[in-house]
């Protein structure tokens, strides 16, 4: 064990010293690597072929301009990435991050994060994340337009239907990506559905995409209270964020009997005793491109809470469903002391370490992201996979494929965790199950 140890302070310590300024990195890195020393000291071998060592530098990491033109008629500059990070069990899957705090560091966790994430999928899918540091928050339609081909315009050089194939995330959603659809095929000259999921169904999205993530957040809650013969009917939740992650983890949370009170977005959150009226909450959101605050305008039962935090909101159920880092030690702390049970995490390490540490003492059962938040990339393979056959699923196949893969990767977090005797936590359960995935198709592949 001590060896194993010696091995993963050894790769952390010169990630560190290579990229010292990559916080986000480094604070992934050593999530993943800190629960693998029960499972390395078992198994040599890793280190023998420099598992480690190769995991933490990526395939290949681009970075280009943006060049384009505002409605002022002014240059605008913008700076987007591509991270391709491992394509050791299949192309390259990640979504793409239009937010004004995209840099190096946030684009290497996630593709880093969704190396792991894919793997725990079981489908055939590697690890890639990309973005620009460009704000859509008040841009018009014809801005995002130029925006979005322009971006397009280069890294349309680096993707394809079986190299890489990017998503929506942040600031991303199906208006983007039909844009990205329809640059790609003017520049390419050809129609290639399977090279972006998410895309708008008439154009070979698939149904349930839009839903998938937030639906299996709850699909592995539900199979978390299952463990304690337990059920989401009466449970009180609250979920950060008003996009599309928490947007519809709210919705099927509701259909399954749940109370959510409580809902956000970088202004401050709103509370509503009553339950929160979710389609309220999409009128201004998705169509309207409004504030949280709009909501307490059309409700009197219900507050908003400007510029603070949702976590001091007691509740049975927590999701964290916006940013990275959003949930701090002294979060988790008011959250415990008002009876938190769950915590799941539906946006990529929303938890800091030390959050994560005070769940993990006090016994808090602890989704961690890469497995609770992966419906959504597992029904984007499914996209691909109905591309590929050139078929259509019902809704009702693919959400039911969503709750398969759901509790798969549940079962085999529970497992791993159990088997590596880590106190059934699932954090140190789904590293290890997807690590183990990913570095066994490294080792047969040879040294790349
Ligand atoms: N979209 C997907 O399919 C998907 C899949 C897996 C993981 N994720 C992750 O889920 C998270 C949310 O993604 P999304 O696609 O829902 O994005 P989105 O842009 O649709 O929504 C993000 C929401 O978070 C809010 N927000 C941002 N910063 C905040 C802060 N500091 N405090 C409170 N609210 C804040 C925004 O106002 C918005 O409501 C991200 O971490 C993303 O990487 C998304």
């Amino acid at each position: 064990m001590e060896d194993a140890k010696k091995y993963i302070e050894d790769v952390l310590e010169t990630v560190k010293e290579r990229d010292p300024h990559e916080e986000e990195f480094y604070q992934a890195v050593k999530e993943i690597f800190d629960s693998l020393a029960p499972y390395l000291a078992e198994h040599p071998k890793y280190q023998q072929f420099g598992i480690l060592e190769r995991l933490v530098e990526p395939d290949r990491f681009i970075s280009f301009r943006v060049p384009w033109v505002d409605d002022q008629g002014a240059v605008q500059v913008n700076r987007g990435y591509r991270v391709q990070f491992n394509a050791a069990i299949g192309p390259y899957k990640g979504g793409l991050r239009f937010h004004p705090t995209v840099n190096s560091s946030i684009v290497k966790f996630l593709a880093f994060e969704q190396i792991f994430k894919n793997a725990l999928t079981g489908q055939p899918i590697g690890g890639g994340k990309g973005g620009a540091d460009f704000d859509p928050k008040n841009k018009s339609n014809a801005e995002i337009m130029r925006f979005t081909q322009s971006f397009m315009t280069e890294l349309s050089k680096h993707i394809g239907p079986n190299v890489d194939v990017p998503a929506g995330d942040i600031g991303v959603g199906g208006r983007e990506i039909n844009y990205m659809v329809g640059q790609y095929r003017k520049l390419r000259g050809s129609s290639e559905a399977g090279v972006f999921t998410g895309k708008g169904v008439d154009i070979g999205g698939s149904l349930t995409r839009a839903e998938s993530t937030g639906y299996g957040v709850i699909y592995f809650v539900e199979n978390m209270l299952k463990e304690f013969n337990e059920s989401l009917t009466g449970k009180k939740i609250i979920v950060s964020g008003s996009g599309k992650v928490s947007i519809y983890a709210m919705e099927k949370a509701i259909e399954l009997g749940a109370r959510v009170v409580a809902c956000s977005d970088s202004s401050g959150y709103i509370y509503d005793e009553k339950g929160i009226d979710l389609e309220t909450v999409k009128r201004l959101k998705e169509v309207e491109g409004k504030r949280i605050s709009a909501y307490a305008e059309e409700h009197d039962h219900s507050s908003f809470y400007g510029g603070e935090k949702i976590w001091q909101v007691a509740c049975d159920i927590a999701l964290p469903c916006a940013t990275q880092n959003e949930l701090d030690e002294n979060d988790a702390s008011t959250l415990i002391h008002n009876g938190v049970s769950i915590v799941a995490e539906g946006a990529n390490m929303p938890c800091t370490l030390k959050a994560v540490e005070q769940f993990r003492e006090n016994h808090v059962g602890f989704a961690p992201s890469k497995a609770a938040n992966a419906g959504g990339v597992a029904v984007s393979a499914l996209e691909m996979a109905q591309n590929s056959a050139r078929v259509s699923w019902t809704f009702e196949e693919v959400d039911r494929q969503l709750k398969e893969i759901m509790q798969n990767i549940f079962d085999q977090s529970l497992s791993a965790g159990r088997q590596y005797k880590c106190e059934d936590n699932l954090i140190d359960g789904a590293n290890i199950a997807g690590f183990k995935r990913v570095a066994d198709a490294m080792i047969a592949q040879g040294v790349l």
